[in-house]
């Protein structure tokens, strides 16, 4: 619709994928020098298994994780096709393992739901978002994770939370991981937007902090975003035992129903992260771009939460995504009075916006916004 829509001042904040200041995704500079260098490098070696490339998995985990895998041997990762194709095998692996249900809160990205549904789990929600303060409602998750059960699993956005832009502060890590471990709740945290909101340490510090205090846990990567590899599908996978001798038979697992799901993971994505990740000097032009995308996220946030008093909280969060305070019909009329399209959650990409577009958005939006 906002492509076929003509008027000239049309706002696409629907599409939910990183977009630099002329409205373009564009491949990254250290992306493209480390392709230049894989067609000339890689294709020698033709086969890989259904772990897929574990240099790129052993670098990966140093940017994510903070450690080489090598260091924690009861951490054991592969390679999948993107962040959902991690969460698909973690849901598979968990069905496996016996788990029954999956709490996810409310809302969550859309996908989530499916994901767990089609390899058996039965999906539970718990409360997370305080529509009308634009923030976590961190009470009333915890009370309504006093359903959950012993070895139930309990997914958590590492980062940026999608759709709401909101991520838990070092302390609310910290009580959730005390929660967890006294209730035996097990972790399975999707981390798919690393360096899009404060910084790619800040970004997994509490995520790091909970897998260094349980013994169980999960994380799902996803390299679509940060790496602007969007049409490439690169993810990882890692879980974590509770002993090295535990993680044995947990890779066995995994290799096996990777191979069912897809047999190998694409080459392509993956091995031009390796490459960057083994290059200190586009690594650190990986990181610089990185930055400055993220910079220019938190800049448009600055300004959209200064742009009224109800989009205020929009400045606090993170990541490319926030959750606006109106309704489906709100929705609509911004779309056919305004040519502003989003979907009907409500969600907005930040970066669908401009600086010199925030003050005529901010204006089209306010009669819907609430008063105080
Ligand atoms: C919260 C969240 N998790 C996982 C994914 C999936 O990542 P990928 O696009 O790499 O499959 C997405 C993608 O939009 C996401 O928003």
């Amino acid at each position: 619709m906002h492509r076929a829509d003509p008027r000239p001042h049309k706002i696409d904040v629907g599409v939910g994928v990183y977009r630099d200041e002329t409205g373009e995704t564009p491949v990254m500079r250290a992306v493209k020098a480390a392709e230049t260098r894989l067609l000339a490098e890689q294709r020698t070696k033709s086969y890989l298994g259904a772990e897929g490339d574990q240099g790129f998995t052993d670098r990966l985990a140093d940017v994510a994780l903070g450690q080489p895998l090598a260091t924690d041997t009861r951490i054991t990762g592969v390679q999948t096709p993107g962040g959902t194709g991690a969460l698909r095998l973690a849901a598979e692996l968990l069905a496996r393992a016996g788990a029954t249900f999956v709490w996810v809160g409310a809302p969550t990205w859309p996908n989530h739901g499916p994901i767990f549904r089609e390899a058996g789990l039965v999906v539970r929600t718990h409360a997370y978002f305080d529509t009308a303060q634009s923030r976590i409602d961190f009470a009333a998750f915890v009370d309504s994770l006093a359903e959950a059960r012993f070895g139930d699993v309990v997914l958590l956005h590492g980062c940026c939370h999608n759709p709401t832009g909101t991520a838990f502060s070092p302390g609310e890590w910290d009580e959730l991981t005390q929660l967890f471990l006294a209730r035996g709740l097990i972790p399975l945290i999707d981390l798919a937007y690393q360096g899009l909101g404060l910084g790619l340490d800040e970004d997994a510090a509490g995520m790091r902090a909970m897998l260094a205090a349980v013994p169980e846990a999960l994380v799902a990567y996803s390299c679509d975003k940060n790496f602007a590899l969007y049409r490439e599908r690169v993810g990882a996978l890692w879980v974590q035992a509770a002993t090295p001798a535990a993680a044995v038979p947990i890779r066995e697992t995994l290799l096996v129903l990777a191979r069912s799901l897809w047999s190998m993971p694409p080459d392509h994505g993956a091995a031009t992260v390796r490459l960057i990740l083994d290059d200190p000097a586009l690594k650190a032009e990986w990181r610089a771009e990185l930055t400055s995308m993220c910079a220019r996220i938190n800049g448009l946030r600055s300004a959209l939460g200064a742009s009224h008093p109800a989009l205020a909280p929009i400045a606090d969060q993170q990541g490319l995504f926030a959750l606006l305070p109106i309704d489906e019909n709100a929705v609509s009329q911004l779309r056919e009075r305004h040519a502003i399209y989003m979907p009907a959650s409500g969600r907005i990409n930040i970066a669908g916006l401009q600086l010199e577009t925030i003050e005529s958005f901010a204006a089209a939006l306010s009669p819907y916004l609430p008063r105080y």
